[in-house]
């Protein structure tokens, strides 16, 4: 508060001060020009002053000399007048002219003359003698050849001293009788010192030379000769020129000063007169601004010639404070500055008022705008309680709920209002209902339990929630999620109810839905794990209590995996469903059929009492499973294998019925599939078996655990290793040799097999170009893929890899397929094994005669060897079917234009039969079992050492 005050008075000062500045100027301005108009005034007059004495002084003197000159004229005219004469004739004059010191009459004067006139001026004057001044003495004058005596001179009185003075060798007057004499005009002399005054008075001397009468003056010569004295006169020079002043009337000069030199210019020493006007005040203060305080008009100087002498005359003007002359200016000073002042302080006192008037406006206009504030806030408020009454109403009209609001105290509690979703949801109109009870709207469906919750608040007056069946007007259903709330008025009694209604129908349905979808396999429609579960232990329930055992059957797909990968999910999604429909329509009315997940179905069959046909239905279901199917226009032959636990021997509770049905399946798959196993308590064993494997087998590539071992393929034409088969094996550390059939399948469907595959594979090629480059140039070495391995995307290119990584020739790489694997899909199959003959490697068809009897396919396939399965060349000998199915190969095979190859040769037998056939080569423990590198390397070192006769071959080792 105290700076704004201080800012504020600060303002005012610079206001005020702003004004005096402005003031003042404008007062220096105005002061400034009227100073200067009235100097110039000023000067104006100074100068006609000046003037007017001028001409009075020089035609006073002028007047003064002019009396010599004609008592000159007088000489001139009469000749040497009388003494008397003179007296009389000047009298006058010297009256007139009282500054006439003298008037006198010079006589040249002869030193012969001399005697005689001193004795006739005697006679007059006893003491009369000429006289001389030497060095201001007057004495009597030296002895010379002629006198300039003077002989008149009027007045005596005062004058008596002068009588008889010789000033033939006067300095001051020889220069001037001289040019007097020469000219015949009257000439004055310089200013000199009056004998008379003893040099008191300062005065001049004027001469006019006398002629004698009747000779000629023509010349200076002439004149000279005829030149017999002068007539003088002698001034007073300052009282001339103050009588000439006075008798002119400008005696006095206020402020001005008159100087007159006799001489041409201001010469000190000829200062005949002087008048000073007084003194100015501060003259000797030189002000930088003395010109505004001072008039000093330029001195006015005139020069003029008297009686043949140029004389100079100046008038100066005293310098005079402006005070004595502008009293205009000095009224304007003193009244501007005083202005000045006045309006400062008027101007201050203004500020002061404004800024007073502003502060208390200010602070009125702050209480204004205060309550102005709060007026508009008032209005805000008001504002924002309509807008937000109206608000409410429009969100009740929009609201997607219906709103019905009905009286509390009328009986039946007419309705009042209703809402437009009300009339949405219920197809009742506003008309129809209103005036109407609000229990009307129940309808018939009076009965509901939670309608009683609704009276009871409808009674006590408070708030209450029911959920109702509620009908619209055409009869449609829905759920109603009732809540009723009472409302106050404003003194606070309770004159209505306010009732919101939930159309919750498609909530419900949804939560049917989700309970549903919790229940079921989404994309079955079959029971899944959770109501499966809470079947089955319903099921156990009702078993123990009825007494009567119940069976769990899970069923798995054989090779749904391999269907699932090759086809997509698509098509093993299609697959599954059509499973399902058979599984349910295999099934009765209350048996249970639910999915677990992937290929997994479980199926609880209740009261499975000795009648019960158990087994009849097992085998419905495998034959229906067994069914052709058809899958984007391929045609496919599904097995199951299936498992099967018992209420109450295998277990009491859902989980173990379910685990132990699983442990049977699995077993029904060791069993070679599309069978089905009753669970025994052995099991169990095996399958902790397999989960242990499973996890080494997981680790097997990377710990290095994997072996391969060779088993010699020998040529029946010639007896020679032409080749090998690679043969996996598992060194488990703590199970020892693991058996390919225990964990290729395993391998497989952990997605293991194709790295475990690719090692294979390129392990095998490796030492296959060892023995080429060891010498052994023409083994073949055959390598058995996966259904996972053979539809591999990158199969071709990763064989291709491998081929240029290790250098083995393509030819000489063998790759063994099973009848399964190409016949899946017959058109991939195609594409792949084209892909792979393009590499160069060949392809063998591994177990032939196991599969499908598909051998018109084999024409379309770009294969080079069928390899005839061992379960037929076991029989070779005892069943004339196998031999006869062998026969069959060989021959297709050769009509073919492929190799034939028979596995599991173990006697002699058996070899003699093929090679009767024509089976080009054989492979099996009749010439070795699978060895490693080393001991098949050995085979080959012993290989010279076979026999060939016409029948029988001789192999060195059995
Ligand atoms: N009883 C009898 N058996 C004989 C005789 N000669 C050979 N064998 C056995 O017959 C099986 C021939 O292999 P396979 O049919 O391709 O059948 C193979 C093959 O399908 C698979 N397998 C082996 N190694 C690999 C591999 O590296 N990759 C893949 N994908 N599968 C492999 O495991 C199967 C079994 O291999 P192994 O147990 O080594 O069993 C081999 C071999 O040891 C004989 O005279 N009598």
């Amino acid at each position: 508060m105290d700076k704004l005050l201080r800012r504020v008075r600060f303002s005012f000062t610079v206001s005020a001060l702003l004004t005096l500045f402005v003031g003042l100027c404008l007062t220096m301005l105005v002061f400034t020009a009227i100073r200067k108009v009235e100097s110039d005034q000023q000067k104006i007059q100074f100068r006609q002053n000046a003037n007017l004495r001028i001409s009075v002084i020089e035609i006073g003197l002028q007047d003064a000399v002019e009396q010599l000159v004609i008592l000159n004229q007088l000489f001139r005219t009469f000749g040497i007048i009388t003494r008397e004469q003179f007296h009389t004739f000047t009298a006058p004059i010297l009256k007139r002219y009282p500054e006439i010191q003298a008037l006198s009459y010079q006589r040249l004067l002869r030193q012969t003359d001399r005697h005689n006139f001193e004795m006739e001026m005697r006679r007059r004057n006893p003491d009369f003698m000429l006289t001389e001044i030497v060095n201001d003495q007057q004495r009597r004058a030296s002895i010379r050849d002629y006198y300039n005596v003077i002989d008149y001179l009027e007045p005596s009185i005062g004058n008596e001293a002068a009588l008889g003075l010789d000033t033939a060798y006067n300095n001051d007057q020889t220069l001037a009788r001289q040019r007097s004499r020469d000219t015949g005009n009257a000439v004055s002399t310089g200013l000199i010192s009056l004998a008379q005054h003893k040099g008191l008075h300062s005065g001049f001397l004027v001469l006019a030379p006398v002629y004698l009468q009747g000779v000629p003056l023509d010349g200076a010569t002439a004149r000279e000769r005829a030149a017999i004295g002068e007539t003088s006169a002698v001034f007073r020079s300052d009282q001339l020129i103050n009588t000439i002043l006075r008798s002119g009337g400008v005696a006095e000069a206020t402020g001005m000063g008159i100087s007159i030199y006799a001489s041409a210019q201001a010469d000190p020493q000829n200062l005949a007169f002087q008048q000073s006007g007084p003194k100015p005040v501060m003259e000797s203060i030189k002000l930088p601004v003395g010109w505004l305080f001072y008039d000093n008009a330029e001195p006015l100087g005139h020069t003029f010639t008297l009686a043949g002498n140029e004389w100079h005359l100046e008038v100066i003007q005293a310098s005079t404070p402006f005070t004595v002359y502008h009293h205009g200016a000095l009224y304007v000073l003193l009244g501007g500055l005083l202005s000045s002042v006045l309006a400062a302080a008027y101007v201050y006192k203004l500020v002061l008022r404004i800024a007073t008037v502003e502060h208390e406006t200010s602070e009125r206009a702050a209480t204004l705008q205060f309550a102005n504030l709060r007026l508009s806030e008032d209005i805000a408020l008001s504002l924002r309680t309509e807008k937000s009454l109206r608000l409410r109403e429009r969100v009740i009209e929009v609201s997607a709920n219906a709103i019905i609001i009905c009286s509390a105290n009328a009986p039946d509690y007419p309705i009042e209002y209703v809402n437009p979703a009300f009339e949405r949801i219920t197809g009742y109109s506003a008309d129809e209902v209103l005036g109407r009870s609000l229990e009307s709207l129940q309808g018939n469906s009076q009965d509901q339990q939670n309608i009683e919750e609704i009276r009871a608040a409808l009674r006590d007056k408070r708030e209450g929630h029911a959920l109702l069946r509620n009908y619209r007007k055409d009869g449609t259903g829905y759920w109603n999620d009732l809540f009723i709330a009472p409302v106050q008025d404003e003194h606070g009694l309770i004159s209505h109810f306010v009732v919101a209604q939930y159309d919750i129908s498609a909530v419900m349905k949804y939560e049917a839905e989700m309970e549903f979808q919790a229940s079921h396999d989404t994309l079955t429609g079959l029971a899944n794990r959770n109501l499966l579960r809470e079947r089955l232990t319903e099921a156990i329930a009702d078993a123990e209590r009825s007494g009567t055992p119940l069976w769990v059957v899970f069923v798995d797909l054989d090779r749904f995996k391999f269907i699932n990968d090759t086809l997509g999910h698509e098509a093993g999604d299609a697959l599954l469903k059509v499973l399902a429909m058979r599984l349910q329509s295999a099934t009765g009315e209350a048996d249970t059929v639910a999915r677990l997940g992937g290929d997994e179905f479980v199926l609880v069959f209740p009261n499975q009492t000795e009648d019960a046909p158990g087994l009849v239905v097992l085998q419905r279901i495998m034959d229906s499973v067994a069914q052709p199917l058809m899958l984007q226009d391929h045609e496919f032959y599904l097995t199951c294998s299936m498992g099967i636990a018992q209420y109450p021997g295998d277990g009491n509770t859902a989980e173990s019925l379910i685990k132990h049905a699983d442990i049977a399946m699995y077993r029904a798959k060791e069993m070679g599939r599309n069978t089905f196993q009753f669970y025994t308590p052995t099991m169990i064993e095996r399958t902790l078996d397999r989960l242990s494997i499973e996890t080494d087998l997981r680790y097997a590539l990377d710990r290095d655990e994997f072996v391969i071992q060779y088993q010699p393929q020998v040529s029946l034409a010639t007896g020679r290793i032409v080749g090998m088969e690679v043969l996996l094996r598992w060194e488990h550390p703590v199970l020892g040799l693991i058996a390919p059939t225990r964990f290729i399948g395993l391998a497989e469907e952990m997605g293991l097999i194709v790295p475990i595959g690719a090692w294979v594979i390129r392990t095998a090629c490796i030492q296959t170009k060892a023995w080429h480059l060891a010498g052994y140039t023409d083994l073949r070495v055959a390598v058995n893929l996966s259904p996972r391995q053979f539809t591999q995307k990158a199969l071709a290119q990763s064989i291709a890899d491998v081929l240029a990584a290790t250098g083995l020739e393509p030819h000489f790489l063998e790759l063994e397929l099973t009848e399964s694997m190409i016949m899946n899909d017959v058109d991939n199959a195609i594409t792949i094994l084209r892909a792979l003959k393009q590499l160069g490697v060949h392809i063998s068809i591994d177990d032939f005669g196991t599969g499908y009897s598909s051998l018109s396919y084999l024409r379309r396939f770009p294969i080079d060897v069928l390899k005839i399965d061992q379960s037929f060349v076991n029989e070779l000998n005892i069943d004339a079917d196998a031999a006869a199915i062998v026969i069959a190969i060989i021959s297709l095979a050769h009509s073919l234009r492929l190799k034939v190859i028979a596995e599991g040769v173990e006697t002699p037998e058996q070899l003699a039969f093929l090679r009767a056939h024509g089976c080009d080569q054989m492979q099996g423990y009749y010439f070795s079992r699978p060895v490693n590198a080393e001991q098949f390397e050995l085979l080959l070192q012993q290989e010279s050492g076979a026999i060939i006769d016409d029948n029988v071959l001789y192999f060195g080792p059995h």
